[in-house]
């Protein structure tokens, strides 16, 4: 098996898995992305099978197609403003449980959907887990402010490029009709506080970085055939 294959099987074994959280009658926040993705389709299975009554409240164009095509009935947040749980994917997450989303451009719904849930379950391939953040946090930005917000994140230290299409040239439009500026800043000191930095930006629409929903967070990590949830340090370790 290729890493490319263990990891998509990490990602498969992790979404059935919380899939298996959900219970009848819930409100359940759908993530966007290929582990959210497996998730969904397993529910669908679920809502089959065992006859349960399960809304999603998808974050995107993607989750709310996919959710359709696997059966489950599609609601708006303004119709469930209170999610049970929400299942999604991330990009990195550290030991702290400080996330980094957006890899597919969503996160902007994707935090709104964890801001309304009661409980968020994270699932990732044992790749995306780190001591401490590193990646380029993704910048959902009014287009019209993308070369100013990219002069802010440079006064932050950090270096911000405009995502481009790899099936579309020019800019990657997100489904709020943005830009996203993906901001690179080395090893992250202080996720808290460079969230707060970023949201202050005028034009900035949303960071990627989730820095407020540890503790109602599980983090659940697969790989090695099967999947393990992560245990969370009050801290990132320092350097
Ligand atoms: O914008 C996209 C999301 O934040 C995804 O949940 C994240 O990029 C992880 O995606 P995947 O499960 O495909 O690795």
């Amino acid at each position: 098996m290729t890493s490319k294959q263990a990891n998509l099987e990490a990602k498969r074994i992790v979404g059935i898995a919380a899939a298996g959280e959900v219970e009848d009658g819930m409100a359940v926040g759908l993530g966007t992305g290929s582990t959210a993705n497996y998730a969904i389709i397993r529910i669908g299975e679920r809502i089959r099978e065992e006859e349960i009554a399960v809304v999603g409240v998808p974050t995107s164009y993607q989750s709310a197609i996919r959710a359709r095509a696997a059966g489950i009935r599609v609601a708006d947040l303004a119709d469930y403003p209170e999610l049970d749980l929400t299942i999604d994917g991330a990009d990195q997450v550290d030991a702290a449980f400080n996330v980094i989303k957006g890899g597919g451009a969503a996160h902007t719904r994707e935090k709104c959907v964890a801001d309304a849930s009661t409980r968020i379950l994270i699932v990732v391939d044992v790749t995306k887990v780190a001591d401490r953040l590193h990646m380029p946090v993704p910048v959902e930005v009014v287009p019209y402010a993308a070369t100013g917000v990219a002069r802010h994140v440079g006064r932050l230290g950090g270096d911000a490029v405009i995502r481009e299409g790899v099936k579309k040239d020019g800019p990657v439009i997100t489904d709020n009709g943005n830009f996203i500026l993906d901001c690179a800043f080395g090893t992250i000191e202080d996720p808290e506080n460079l969230e707060t930095s970023l949201n202050t930006i005028p034009g900035v629409l949303t960071s990627g970085l989730f820095t407020e929903y540890a503790e109602k967070m599980t983090v659940m990590v697969g790989g090695d055939g099967s999947y393990r949830i992560l245990t969370r340090s009050d801290r990132v370790p320092s350097r």
